[in-house]
């Protein structure tokens, strides 16, 4: 009997239970959902030049996005000043100007453009001496700030520097996600050989033969040029660019495919090496100045102190001086 009484009341309570808990659900369900409804409707996606900025739309219909995050897709300059309660966007070529001195990004392997003389842990080369007119023609000093061909497009939208210059090639792919300026010298690319091979390699086909060593750096267009165009020669990366004329002079490796420009550089001081094919390279190509995107008061004035170096002969003196 005890046994029927229990069974008897059991479902009429759980039935009750589950009641309550099914309604307290729904109930906070509603809830929820009327608060994403409403929150939803306030946060509003701005895109700025492709980049998504989160924002808010306020009771008058207002969008509001945090002044920083607009300035710096647009490449400028974004400080708050406390005292006066503003918030200042502006050029970066202000803020240079400001700050008292222009960051320049070099990699300083690659002469006769950028080269960090081990000696006297200087930088030096023409666009060492390029970036050095520049700062001058600004009235600010010059900082040189050391990054690496696989790293430089990185550490320039990084920040680390104003601008990147020494030997950069004006390529699309750099042009997407940066900006270049006008170009300032002309090359293409050509083989470093040695002087005994040089009635060896007179074409790119003679090179691409699987008997030839190629020594290539990584991450410039020296490498572009070797994955687009070697098929069957063996390529060694050798990591410090510095390193590769002198295993082309050794024996070490055969070619290396590098600017028409350096490879004249290396044989011109060292006689057991040959520029071939620097009259008649295998592309043509072009130098700039590589700096952020979508500040164009900063590219007026780097394309305008061009102009200036190319008008008063000052170019022609930095080649005179280091290419020719
Ligand atoms: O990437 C570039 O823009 C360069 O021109 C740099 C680059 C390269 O192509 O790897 C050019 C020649 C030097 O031997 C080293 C670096």
């Amino acid at each position: 009997m005890r046994y029927m009484k229990k069974s008897y009341k059991a479902p009429w309570r759980v039935g009750l239970t589950i009641c309550i808990i099914v309604g307290v659900l729904v109930s906070n369900m509603i809830f929820s959902f009327a608060q994403n409804d409403s929150l939803s409707k306030n946060s509003v996606q701005v895109l700025v030049d492709g980049s998504v900025l989160e924002g808010v739309l306020n009771a008058s219909g207002q969008t509001m996005v945090s002044a920083k995050a607009i300035g710096k897709v647009l490449g400028r300059d974004v400080t708050w000043d406390a005292a006066s309660n503003t918030v200042k966007i502006a050029s970066r070529l202000d803020t240079i100007i400001e700050r008292g001195y222009i960051r320049v990004g070099t990699a300083g392997d690659y002469k006769p453009f950028t080269y960090l003389n081990p000696e006297t842990n200087e930088f030096e080369g023409y666009d060492i001496d390029a970036a050095k007119m520049l700062a001058e023609e600004l009235g600010v000093k010059v900082e040189f700030i050391k990054t690496t061909w696989p790293t430089l497009m990185e550490d320039l939208l990084a920040d680390k520097f104003d601008i990147a210059m020494g030997g950069i090639s004006r390529r699309m792919s750099r042009q997407i996600q940066a900006n270049f300026s006008q170009p300032y010298i002309e090359y293409g690319k050509s083989p470093l050989i040695r002087i005994e091979d040089k009635e060896k390699y007179k074409s790119l086909e003679d090179i691409d033969q699987s008997h030839v060593h190629i020594g290539v750096n990584p991450g410039g267009t020296n490498e572009a040029f070797v994955k687009d165009n070697i098929k069957n020669a063996q390529v060694t990366v050798v990591q410090n660019n510095l390193d590769i004329p002198i295993k082309v002079a050794e024996g070490e490796v055969d070619v290396m495919i590098t600017d028409s420009i350096e490879a004249l550089f290396y044989a011109k001081y060292d006689d057991r090496l040959y520029a071939a094919l620097s009259d008649n390279p295998f592309t043509k190509n072009q130098m700039g100045y590589l700096f952020h995107r979508g500040d164009s008061i900063f590219a007026d004035a780097i394309n305008f102190w061009m102009d200036q170096m190319k008008l008063t002969g000052e170019f022609e003196k930095l080649s005179k001086k280091w290419v020719q």
